[in-house]
């Protein structure tokens, strides 16, 4: 669906080069679900427009379902779908106009356009949307209409531009349903843009990271997460003195990371959490020490971004 190769963007900004996308390669399988999972200005809707044809790559190629992005645009555009963060209805329009008037827009016939878009609102659990005006709507069911509207023509690939942002939990999870169904449903390939690591981890086959204009890692979530070695134990104690006693008990373990304490509290990495608590606690009962709370935390893709770059996903 997408072979991308050296694909990059710089811009300009008060007269000096700014390369939001360095020459990034990527493929994107039929029927795959990937998230491109990035912090803020990492080059997303950068390399996300330039897929979809609203920005020219200054340097590489991509093939987008088969067209080039250079050489045929317009044939990449009858082919895929693009919901923006902006979202794409009027306030004040009739959801069913508004798709009616978008499916116009490819050279959808009147009846047609009519028949699909009641068709996929009822795939969106929109049904009765149809006459109602958009500006009326909730916040979730206003995202899904705009996936109908991406989804109007048919196409084979579809790109999500952050499609939970503003969300909150409950319509975020609803909407993950949702896109995990088109894909299940209908084959739609899905290709989504997200700063949020649950959505990333929640929706996608296949993650790509990127970072300063750069993809920094790739794989499953659960291969990228096992990348990440071990798992943290955080044990509480009564008082700073406690946990530095239990840290060098900790620190003599096998396979324990450098212990760290703050505090009270005393955090280190095991390859196996599950495993290693007995033991832990076997050791620090022979010392006489006994932890006041414990936390296991298995890796999350933040500790991904982490360990590749140093920094937090979310600073
Ligand atoms: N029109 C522009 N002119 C100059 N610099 C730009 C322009 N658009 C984006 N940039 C810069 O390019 C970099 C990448 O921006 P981009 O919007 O692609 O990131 P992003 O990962 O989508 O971020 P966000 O999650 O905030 O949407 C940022 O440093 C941004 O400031």
């Amino acid at each position: 669906m997408i072979v991308a190769k050296g694909l990059k963007r710089t811009y300009k900004s008060r007269g000096k080069p700014v390369e939001a996308v360095r020459g990034i390669d990527l493929t994107v399988r039929e029927g795959e679900i990937v998230g491109f999972l990035g912090p803020n200005g990492a080059g997303k809707t950068t390399t996300l427009k330039m897929l979809c044809t609203l920005l020219e790559p200054t340097g590489g190629d991509a093939e987008v379902v088969g067209c080039d992005l250079r050489a045929d645009p317009v044939g990449v555009r009858r082919r895929i779908g693009y919901v923006s963060q902006a979202g794409s209805t009027a306030s004040n329009a009739l959801a069913g106009e508004e798709i009616v008037s978008h499916a116009r827009l490819y050279g959808i016939g009147k009846a047609e356009a009519e028949r699909r878009g009641r068709a996929l609102l009822d795939a969106l659990d929109l049904a009765d949307v149809w006459d109602r005006k958009c500006g009326s709507l909730s916040g979730g069911q206003r995202r899904r209409l705009d996936i109908v509207m991406g989804l109007i023509h048919e196409p084979r690939l579809v790109f999500l531009d952050e499609p939970s942002t503003g969300l909150d939990p409950q319509s975020r999870a609803n909407l993950w349903d949702h896109i995990r169904g088109l894909r299940d449903r209908m084959g739609t390939t899905i290709f989504l843009t997200t700063h949020y690591m649950d959505e990333a981890d929640a929706l996608s086959d296949r993650i790509l990271v990127i970072d300063h204009g750069a993809i920094v890692a790739e794989g499953t979530p659960a291969a990228l997460k096992a990348g990440v070695s071990g798992d943290t134990i955080t044990l509480s104690f009564a008082d700073h003195e406690t946990a530095e006693r239990a840290a060098d008990i900790a620190g003599s373990l096998d396979g324990a990371d450098t212990p760290e304490v703050e505090d009270a509290v005393l955090r280190f990495r095991v390859p196996n959490g599950g495993t290693a608590l007995p033991q832990v606690f076997s050791a620090l009962g022979q010392a006489g020490l006994t932890p006041i709370g414990v936390e296991v935390k298995r890796p999350t893709l933040d500790d991904v971004f982490l360990t590749m770059t140093g920094r937090s996903l979310r600073d």
